[in-house]
């Protein structure tokens, strides 16, 4: 009996995590790669640009791409004003986004979630696809009950667009979920030098650093009577990502609503 492939297309393919994704989807049995969306090389073949296999076209409008290939599923990795325009072109078309890109908004993501509602079809937006990442956002939250002065730092590669990462922005949101707003340090604190005491985000400070040589990294660091508590998470590569993007995507098909972070679906 012949299976039915769920089809996809990437968005940013050329891009650190894109390639990855691409061999993600092309080792896949049950996933086919229909298309990609790049904003140039319109009308080629993927495999006629450096390190691809897959003889899929490229197009640069993306609703051409969903007229014309119909697909499931879109996997975002891109840029965060293109990902949130291909997000909600995504949804207006039919097709369930998978969304790695950061920097959203609390109003993107309304706006997303208005969207998923109208169309009854699922969207996932996952700030971090690594398994570990996910366990230290839980793990944070649980911490977060019993320690309520707490601080985020997040480390990144120097190319990165956002800031703080999402991944540092969710920890945050997760956090506070769970513990009262609270101003912490001393009461009369002044910053000599702007920015030292790092975002703030209902009073958790989040402090991002970027050099090159990091890859993905974050520290939660926790103070207490006498004591820390420091939970850390590293990704050393991309392929770190990538078995939370086969997760998104085979969850994606069951969705009819906008799930925001992998620690709404891992059992
Ligand atoms: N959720 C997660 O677990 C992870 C999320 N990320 C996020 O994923 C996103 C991508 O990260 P990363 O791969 O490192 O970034 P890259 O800069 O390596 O890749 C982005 C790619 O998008 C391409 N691009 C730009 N504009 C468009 C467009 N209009 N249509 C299609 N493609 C376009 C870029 O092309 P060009 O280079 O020519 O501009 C580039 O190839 C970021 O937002 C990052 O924060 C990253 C890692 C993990
Ligand atoms: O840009 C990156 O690289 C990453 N972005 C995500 C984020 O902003 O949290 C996930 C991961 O940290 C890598």
């Amino acid at each position: 009996m012949q299976m039915n492939k769920i089809k996809i297309v990437i968005s940013g393919p050329r891009g650190r995590m894109g390639r990855e994704a691409v061999k993600l989807v092309e080792e896949t049995e049950e996933y086919e790669l229909v298309a990609v969306v790049d904003h140039k090389y319109e009308g080629m073949l993927l495999n006629e640009l450096d390190g691809f296999n897959a003889s899929v076209p490229i197009y640069t409008d993306i609703e051409k791409c969903f007229f014309e290939k119909s697909p499931d599923v879109l996997i975002d990795l891109t840029t965060p004003e293109i990902g949130k325009l291909h997000t909600k072109l995504a949804l207006k078309n039919g097709v369930r986004p998978v969304v790695g890109t950061t920097g959203f908004s609390q109003a993107d993501l309304q706006e997303i979630e208005r969207l998923t509602d109208e169309k009854g079809i699922g969207a996932i937006i996952a700030p971090n696809f690594a398994l570990g990442a996910i366990l230290m956002m839980k793990f944070s939250k649980m911490a977060a009950t019993y320690f309520q002065d707490v601080e985020i730092i997040e480390l990144h590669h120097d190319q990165k667009l956002d800031a703080p990462s999402g991944t540092g922005l969710k920890t945050a949101e997760l956090i506070a979920s769970v513990r009262d707003e609270k101003q912490q340090g001393h009461p009369e604190e002044k910053e000599t030098l702007s920015g030292a005491r790092g975002a703030n985000y209902q009073g958790i400070h989040v402090h991002s650093v970027r050099l090159p040589g990091l890859i993905a990294h974050q520290e939660v660091l926790f103070g207490g009577d006498g004591q820390t508590l420091t939970i850390r998470h590293d990704s050393y590569n991309r392929a770190s990502f990538m078995s939370g993007v086969k997760l998104a995507v085979d969850s994606v098909m069951k969705l009819n609503v906008l799930v925001y972070g992998l620690e709404n679906i891992l059992e």
